[in-house]
């Protein structure tokens, strides 16, 4: 099966399951493969019916798979992806003698995949991130670009890389004039310049803010706008620092899911690095994770040498004492007990299971009030 059509089937099931709001995300990604501007349109008409008949759930489902049913007859042709969009070998970049030195650094990063970049304050993240945006150089190593669309100049380059940083620049007007002069400055003609517009207004979750003003929109909705506007220039590489600061738990989510979803287009993939502290949820959707520690890089799935291969890693928030916690686990080849004020990290011999740690903690009654397995979480590097 194609993948055009597994994702079209993902859908149905979404609607199925009255995940409507999900559904709908998932159907307007779908629509954006076709790039067809005849089915944006519908797109858009059924977002503005929805937004004016929000209670009828029932027409709104028998609407939107009846579109479906029409995106579905299209023909997506797939993207190859198997050619790197950047290739970075032994990058190391120094802030000065005795200073800061980031590296050495080699990676691989392909379009349609989601990289996540985490570490402590201060361990080179925006470095990377700047370096690979073509903001500053590097010292040593190589860095080698193959996009797509042919490029002159870096400044040719940087259009089809983009970066966000973490603190975005105020803009005048409405929203969606804004996103509109981004169009007019790549000469698109204005009938269409207000289809794709209003399409990615509906995709990102802005169409009651359309418009307004900046200082009118809160920070998540800020963050979708830069979203909203980064993508309608088509990047092939994407690079986001931080945008997860400023966002409640949820907007996170949805905000790395649409992402995701969207970096990962059947047609016009998206390479994507993100930068955050949000460990588990970045850790959620990344298809890499890159750990940085003093400038140095550790591949996630790579076990580092200092790791028990297939030792047990549990994080336990609990009011026991030590002593108790340690008894609890007495049958169960406790390695090693940490406490960091907070949370206990308990470290087990590779023949525990994890089912059985939570069998212990039941058969004991512990009022755990929080727990994780992050033995292939890096943050476990974190804890160490
Ligand atoms: N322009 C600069 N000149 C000198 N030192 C710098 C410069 N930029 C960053 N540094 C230093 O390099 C180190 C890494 O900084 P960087 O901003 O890359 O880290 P980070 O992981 O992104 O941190 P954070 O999570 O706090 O944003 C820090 O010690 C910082 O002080």
């Amino acid at each position: 099966m194609t993948q055009a059509k597994l994702r079209i089937q993902e859908v149905n099931s979404f609607f199925k399951n009255k995940d409507t709001v999900l559904g709908y995300r998932k159907l307007m990604d779908c629509a954006i493969d076709t790039q067809d501007l005849a089915i944006y349109k519908k797109v858009i008409a059924l977002t503005d019916w929805k937004s004016q008949h929000p209670e009828q759930e029932v027409a709104f489902i028998e609407k939107a798979l009846s579109l479906l049913n029409e995106i579905s007859k299209i023909p997506i042709t797939e993207y190859q992806r198997e050619k790197p969009v950047v290739v970075g070998e032994n990058l190391i970049k120094s802030y000065g003698i005795n200073r800061f030195e980031l590296g050495p650094i080699s990676t691989t990063i392909h379009k349609g995949e989601v990289y996540g970049l985490v570490g402590e304050n201060g361990n080179g993240k925006t470095t990377l991130l700047r370096i690979l945006a073509k903001e500053i150089g590097y010292d040593k190593g190589q860095l080698h670009y193959n996009f797509d669309s042919i490029y002159k100049s870096d400044y040719e380059l940087r259009t089809n890389l983009v970066y966000i940083p973490q603190r975005t620049q105020k803009w005048y007007g409405s929203l969606k004039d804004n996103l509109k002069f981004v169009l007019s400055s790549y000469g698109i003609p204005p009938e269409e310049n207000e289809t794709r517009v209003l399409m990615m207004i509906a995709r990102f979750g802005l169409w009651p803010y359309k418009h307004l003003k900046w200082n009118e929109l809160s920070s998540g909705y800020k963050m979708r706008f830069e979203l909203a506007r980064t993508l309608l220039r088509q990047p092939e590489l994407l690079l986001l620092d931080e945008p997860l600061a400023n966002l409640d738990v949820l907007a996170q989510q949805v905000i790395l899911e649409d992402l995701k979803s969207m970096c990962n287009s059947i047609n016009k993939p998206i390479a994507l690095i993100l930068s955050s502290q949000q460990l588990y949820e970045v850790e959620k959707i990344s298809d890499k994770v890159i750990y940085l520690r003093d400038g140095k890089y550790t591949d996630n799935n790579a076990m580092p040498s200092t790791d028990h291969k297939s030792q047990l890693i549990i994080e336990i928030d609990s009011e026991l004492e030590r002593d108790a916690l340690t008894s609890v686990f007495v049958e169960l080849q406790l390695e090693k007990l940490n406490y960091n004020g907070g949370i206990y990290v308990a470290y087990f011999n590779e023949s525990t299971s994890f089912p059985s740690v939570l069998t212990a903690l039941g058969t004991h009654k512990v009022n755990a009030t929080y727990i994780r397995n992050i033995t292939k979480s890096t943050r476990r590097f974190f804890v160490s």
